[in-house]
């Protein structure tokens, strides 16, 4: 279940990881006209090489019936030929999983061990493909977290690039939240906390992943014990992290490298309703980025609506500029036309506690430098209390009522008019003159 646009790609050209693939290509061809891909046992050495498969504990196959099989696997035939054959001879394809803008993943399985896998296969000739398979090869290659998806090998060739994973079979964050019956804040806790830990790790290794959204915390199996896996790494960058930069205006037009929060990121991208305000106001910026985006996924995972909602990019860039969120309710969800439960029921918020929303707005901050740290927000009051105690107050079917009426109101969102009118402004005003221009 998705919220939000779509993403704001990366703008084009910008130096650092674009060379990456690049290289890649030239170094195949340069080396091996055959289009054989490069193997190394080893991780981290370089992106132009098969890791070798890794030994994570991958779902067993019980935990796999959240990919709807049938329709997935006529795809699938139809993918197989698209699939070098140097990867169907290891890896037998069994269903399309997803598309994505650069990519289709599968899953399959390893022939020689039957272990069940992903493939995302990256088009790295699509224009801004490269850009987005560098990110995204540069970053799988140093991580190795509970909470991140694990590479496990690669293959690379000139037009694509195959990246095997592990199989995440237990659905989207929010879908998991609706297909229960019962959501408390100790749930949301659970689920953010494991997000915090995956993006707390990604942090402490100078990667900013900027493109948070409840879209791309998957679960790995459907049991309830199962780990929540940060993904889509194709905006991620090294940078924003480590210690603040002298000059925060000394960046060029690309994105630095550098080893807490450095101000070194000055790239427009991600998804609109996720945006940070720094993002929207162009100026250096921090992974003080993504504690803005867990902030807007605490809000949709406590209400089932989004913080800053908007059919106008304008209005919604200004909304966010303005910190202009309430606790009230979500005017666009009164408005729908079937509303099966009375307005009472619709709000959650009501329901939630104090500490909850003191969580939120200390993320929703609109000055970055007070936003909490990973670090932090896993310290915070709300996560440490909520986690230890038995929170029996169940908001679901409030939450999973606004879920689907967003999504069954995607065709025809809320008209803007209710829509600004339904927003308090709770945390810095007054910065609305800047955006929209
Ligand atoms: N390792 C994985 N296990 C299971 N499903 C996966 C895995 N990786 C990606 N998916 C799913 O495959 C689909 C396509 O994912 P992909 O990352 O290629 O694109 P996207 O993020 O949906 O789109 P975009 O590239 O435009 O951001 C999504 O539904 C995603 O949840």
């Amino acid at each position: 279940m998705g919220c939000g646009n779509s993403k704001v790609p990366l703008e084009a050209s910008k130096k650092g990881y674009v060379g990456v693939v690049q290289s890649l290509v030239a170094f195949s061809k340069a080396h091996d006209d055959s289009d054989e891909p490069k193997k190394c046992s080893e991780k981290g050495r370089g992106p132009w090489f098969s890791t070798g498969v890794k030994s994570r504990e991958p779902a067993s196959s019980s935990q796999q019936p959240i990919l709807r099989d049938g329709r997935q696997q006529d795809k699938a035939v139809k993918y197989k030929d698209k699939f070098d054959p140097r990867v169907t001879a290891r890896y037998d394809i069994k269903a399309l999983i997803g598309r994505g803008s650069f990519s289709r993943v599968v899953r399959v399985e390893h022939r020689a061990t039957r272990q069940p896998f992903a493939i995302k296969m990256m088009e790295v000739e699509a224009p801004g493909g490269r850009e987005v398979c560098a990110s995204e090869l540069a970053v799988l290659q140093r991580v190795s977290h509970a909470n991140v998806i694990q590479l496990m090998e690669v293959f690379q060739f000139p037009q694509r690039v195959y990246m095997v994973l592990e199989l995440a079979t237990g659905g989207e964050l929010l879908d998991r939240v609706v297909s229960r019956g019962h959501f408390t804040e100790r749930d949301a806790t659970q689920a953010l906390r494991m997000a915090l830990a995956g993006v707390g790790y990604l942090h402490n290794l100078g990667i900013t992943h900027r493109d948070l959204k409840p879209e791309n915390l998957l679960y790995y199996h459907p049991g309830a014990d199962s780990r929540l896996l940060v993904t889509d790494f194709g905006l991620a960058t090294f940078g924003g992290t480590g210690p603040e930069l002298p000059d925060r205006n000394t960046s060029d037009e690309g994105d630095r490298t550098s080893v807490g929060r450095s101000w070194s990121l000055r790239t427009t991208c991600g998804t609109p309703e996720y945006l940070a305000p720094e993002v929207l106001l162009r100026r250096p910026y921090s992974c003080a980025v993504d504690m803005w985006a867990l902030g807007v996924i605490a809000y949709i995972v406590l209400s089932g609506s989004m913080p800053f909602e908007d059919d106008s990019r304008t209005r919604l860039y200004r909304s966010i500029l303005r910190g202009k969120y309430s606790f009230h309710g979500d005017q666009c969800n009164l408005g729908t036309s079937e509303p099966s439960l009375p307005p009472s029921e619709r709000q959650p918020w009501p329901s939630v506690s104090n500490l909850a929303k003191d969580f939120i707005q200390r993320l929703l901050a609109s000055d970055s430098a007070a936003r909490l740290t990973a670090d932090q927000a896993t310290r915070h009051s709300w996560v440490v209390t909520m986690a230890a105690g038995s929170s029996t107050r169940n908001l679901h079917r409030s939450i999973s009522q606004n879920l689907r009426q967003r999504a069954s109101r995607s065709s025809s969102r809320c008209p803007s008019s209710n829509a600004s009118s339904c927003h308090a402004s709770s945390t810095e005003p007054g910065k609305a003159d800047v955006c929209g221009k």
